[in-house]
C-alpha cells in the first residue's frame, strides 16, 4: 500500500487578508483628525501605510501610527468580504491544513491579545489554535501562504511556500512577474489555487 499524501498546509495571513486593516486606519484617523490630510484607499501605494502619511508631511506618520497603535484597533477590524466563511471552508476541506500567520506591531502592546481575541470571536476557539505570530514568515514552512504584503523578506531566503498576493488597496497596481499569483478577493478562485499546488 502507497503512503498518504501529506496534507496541503495553508498560511493565512490576517490584516489585509482576514481582517480590514486599511479601511479602519482610514476611518479611524478621518475622526480623529478630521482637519488633517489623510490617503484615501485609492490612493494607497506601498505596503506601509506609516510611510505613506510620513511623505504628506512628516508629523502624520506619527499620527497615523496613533490610530493603529491605540487600545481596541485590532479588536475592532471588519472582516473582509467573504474571508470568514472561505477560512471555515477551507479548514473542512480534506487534506488541508490551515494556519493564521500574522505578524504583530513592533509596538505590540495592544495588537497581540487583540489580534488572538480578533481570532476567536470571529472563527472560534479552534482557530485560536492556529495562530502562529511571527515578524519573520520565511521560517514557517507550507505549501501556500495567502498575504497582502508585496515582498516577503527574512531569515529564509527561499521559503518553502508560494507567496499568493492578496489584493489590497496598496498593492493593487502592481504587476506581477511570472509566476507569481494573486488572489483578487475572496470570491476570487481561491480553491483552483488549492487544487492547483496540490498537482504539483
Ligand atoms: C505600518 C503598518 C503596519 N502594519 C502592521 C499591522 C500588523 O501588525 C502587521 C502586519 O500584519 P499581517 O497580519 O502580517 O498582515 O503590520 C500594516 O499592516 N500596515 C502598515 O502600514
Ligand atoms: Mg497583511
Amino acid at each position: 500500500m502507497g503512503s498518504a499524501a501529506a496534507p496541503l498546509r495553508v498560511l493565512l495571513d490576517m490584516d489585509g487578508v482576514l481582517a480590514d486593516f486599511e479601511g479602519a486606519v482610514l476611518r479611524e484617523f478621518r475622526a480623529r483628525f478630521p482637519a488633517e490630510p489623510r490617503v484615501e484607499l485609492e490612493q494607497r501605494r506601498g505596503f506601509s501605510v506609516r510611510e505613506q502619511y510620513g511623505s504628506l508631511r512628516e508629523d502624520l506618520a506619527a499620527k497615523v501610527a496613533s490610530v493603529y497603535e491605540s487600545p481596541g484597533f485590532f479588536l475592532s477590524l471588519d472582516p473582509i468580504p467573504g474571508a470568514l466563511e472561505a477560512v471555515q471552508e477551507m479548514f473542512h476541506m480534506q487534506d488541508t491544513e490551515v494556519f493564521i500567520c500574522t505578524s504583530p506591531l513592533r509596538n505590540y502592546e495592544h495588537c497581540v491579545v487583540e489580534k488572538y481575541k480578533w481570532v476567536e470571536k470571529h472563527l472560534g476557539p479552534e482557530f485560536v489554535e492556529r495562530i502562529i505570530l511571527t515578524r519573520d514568515k520565511t521560517v514557517v514552512a507550507a505549501d501556500l501562504l495567502f498575504d497582502d504584503k508585496d515582498t516577503i523578506q527574512g531569515a529564509e531566503p527561499k521559503p518553502s511556500w508560494e507567496h499568493i498576493l492578496f489584493t489590497c488597496c496598496h498593492n493593487r497596481h502592481l504587476q506581477l512577474p511570472a509566476p507569481r499569483r494573486r488572489l483578487r478577493s475572496w470570491a476570487d478562485d481561491w480553491k483552483g489555487i488549492l487544487e492547483s499546488k496540490r498537482r504539483q
